[in-house]
């Protein structure tokens, strides 16, 4: 730390003689004290499912992510369970001409979704698939619910949620995400999953989604952009509030949820810590298709360093006390940690 000055004494008098500096020294010091780290245990890869064989189509708006056909899923969650990664998250691109106003594609068995979750189920066992439920990449008008006089009704789109969820449950999913944001979808999921056989299925609430900006690149990925009418701020929480979020999650827990959720992710890290510290739930983050395609971009353009932002942002949702992060990130992550 260099010579001992006058200064020194007066240093060490404010510090009490201690240096935060000395556990920074060296590389093996600074792993030693490390508070947090990224696992490939702390991982859930979303993947995008098409119709049709063949390749992949890559999304545009996000470098490095692609709607794969059934088959393509299931290699993908061949790799993730190679990989160690627990969960795939599916979200269907569903061709517009099965969209109508009431997402009636969501409740057919043999959906998008639900064949690949067969397929997965089949091919890899062990890995954990999660399927969110709302319809939004069902509806004509691109709404998480059904829509009258311009109002997006919360009870009557429950029942349909309920009927998805347990469309979902019988396909083979494991976790349910209900990421529509109506009141009490929670409870009466838990109830229809239970009366069903199906008490083992788990429920991870979207508890504090936001209507937000960082949505955008997977509105592209799901074919939901062009179809949205108007915006979801009736439904999805107001930016502003953190409150608001501890009464969501609480009733969210009350309902039944056995792990809850913030979305978006780092422009809610307050949100995220709160909630973990409030309820010591599993509490998991979404680091949205916005946030990855803006660490995507900048590092494109060389801007900054993408595989260390990508380290960065997850290392702090792991310090914000998340026990996990839905993330676009998480093969490459995966690899980068095996590699070391
Ligand atoms: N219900 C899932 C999403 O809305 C994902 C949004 C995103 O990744 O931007
Ligand atoms: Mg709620």
């Amino acid at each position: 730390m260099g010579e001992r000055t006058a200064t020194s004494t007066r240093i060490d008098r404010a510090t009490g003689g201690t240096r935060l500096r000395r556990l920074r020294q060296n590389d093996w010091t600074r792993r030693l004290v490390r508070e947090t780290d990224v696992r490939v245990d702390d991982l859930i890869w979303p993947i995008f499912v098409r119709e049709g064989d063949g390749d992949a189509h890559p999304v545009a708006s996000m470098p490095g992510v692609s709607r794969r056909s059934v088959a393509g899923c299931v290699e993908a969650a061949r790799r993730a369970a190679d990989l160690g990664i627990p969960v795939v998250a599916l979200f269907p691109f569903t061709d517009p001409s099965l969209r109508d106003e009431t997402g009636s594609e969501a409740l057919n068995e043999s959906n998008l979704v639900c064949r690949a979750t067969r397929a997965i189920k089949d091919a890899v066992p062990e890995i954990g698939i999660l399927c969110d439920v709302a319809l939004d990449p069902y509806t004509s008008h691109g709404h998480d619910g059904i829509v009258r006089d311009g109002v997006i009704v919360n009870d009557e789109t429950v029942d349909l949620l309920c009927r998805q969820a347990l469309v979902q449950a019988r396909a083979g999913c494991d976790i349910i995400g209900p990421s529509d944001m109506m009141d009490g979808r929670v409870a009466c999921i838990r109830e229809a999953l239970d009366a069903d056989g199906f008490g083992d299925t788990m429920i991870m609430s979207y508890a504090a989604k936001y209507a937000s900006a960082f949505y955008g690149p997977f509105r592209d990925a799901v074919g939901s952009a062009g179809a949205l009418r108007g915006d979801k701020r009736t439904y999805q929480m107001d930016m502003g509030n953190a409150l608001e979020a501890l009464r969501e999650a609480a009733q969210d827990i009350a309902e039944g949820a056995d792990m809850i959720m913030v979305k978006p992710g780092l422009p809610y890290l307050d949100i995220l810590a709160r909630l973990v510290d409030e309820f010591r739930m599993p509490t998991f983050a979404y680091q949205t298709s916005g946030e990855y395609a803006t660490i995507m971009a900048a590092a494109q353009n060389g801007w900054i360093d993408g595989e260390k932002a990508m380290f960065e942002s997850l290392r702090a949702f792991k310090r914000a006390g998340a026990a996990g992060i839905l993330t676009y990130f998480a093969p490459r992550v995966a690899e980068a940690i095996h590699k070391g």
